[in-house]
């Protein structure tokens, strides 16, 4: 069903955002060119009355395979390069975001910040059995089509969508969700909390010596504060992966932060 107000507000929100990026980096190539494809985007969404996310789970269900995650990251890839820009960790970084999971060799991990369930199939799809996977979405059309497109993976039985803003979820993870301590946090939300929820995880004690805190997008957005606490405060080892903004000829970067405990 149609919903009006999230298509009329995600447009306007999609028109706002473009007109930033068109103000601040109006003499650089690729921020015209995301904001002339958010610009499409938000048109688009008034004339289909329908949000990007909701044509992304379409594609995926038109194009994909059921049950095949690595079918499911493909063709959400495809269809952001070729059609509509959108904020999925996208296959550059994701590559290094499965070296580091895979390395680290998780038993329970959280996400911040769920969009459409990209990463979260990325992730689990490198997953062994009776691993926990919580990632955390406060936009419920967001989350609900990561719901779909984790369900149609074949992945549902191994995520929790925890539904709410991080701060009000990390504090809840002790007891409302038995977590002990997280051995691999990815975090990917909006860039001014990265900083903030590192520091709520620490005094949550949800880090133990070794877990792995993994930033996505630390030069473009940008987390500034984020990387100078991690490098700075004495309480990391960091690893900076220089890579490229999702579906765009734009440096970006990962930056990995291990817990000394
Ligand atoms: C960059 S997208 C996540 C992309 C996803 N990790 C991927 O690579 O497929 C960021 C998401 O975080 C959500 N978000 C931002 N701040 C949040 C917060 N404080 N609590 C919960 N969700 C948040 C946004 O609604 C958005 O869907
Ligand atoms: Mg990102």
């Amino acid at each position: 069903m149609v919903d009006v107000p999230t298509v009329v507000l995600s447009s306007a929100g999609t028109l706002c955002i473009a007109a930033l990026f068109f103000t601040i980096y109006n003499r650089r190539r690729a921020h015209i060119k995301m904001a002339l494809s958010l610009s499409y985007q938000a048109i688009k969404n008034i004339l289909l009355c329908q949000t990007k996310e909701q044509r992304i789970l379409d594609f995926v269900l038109k194009n994909a395979v059921r049950g095949d995650p690595q079918s499911v990251i493909d063709n959400i890839d495809k269809y952001c390069s070729q059609r509509e820009w959108s904020m999925n960790v996208g296959n550059e970084k994701g590559i290094i975001l499965d070296n580091v999971v895979k390395e680290s060799n998780p038993s329970t991990i959280l996400e911040l910040g769920t969009y459409c369930g990209y990463s979260a199939v990325r992730i689990c799809r490198l997953l062994k059995p009776g691993v926990r996977f919580f990632t955390v979405e406060f936009n419920p059309a967001y989350a609900a089509v990561a719901k779909q497109i984790i369900e149609f993976a074949g992945l549902i039985d191994k995520v929790q969508v925890l539904e709410g803003s991080t701060g009000d979820i990390i504090p809840q993870l002790k007891k409302k969700y038995e977590v002990d301590t997280l051995d691999f946090v990815f975090v990917d939300h909006w860039k001014d909390k990265y900083k903030p929820d590192t520091q709520l995880l620490e005094k949550c004690n949800l880090l133990r010596k070794g877990s792995v805190v993994l930033a996505d997008n630390v030069i473009v957005p940008g987390a500034p504060d984020f990387l100078e606490y991690v490098r700075n405060c004495g309480k990391y080892d960091c690893t900076n992966f220089p890579s490229f903004l999702e579906y765009m000829d734009e440096k970006d970067a990962l930056e990995k932060a291990v817990f000394r405990g």
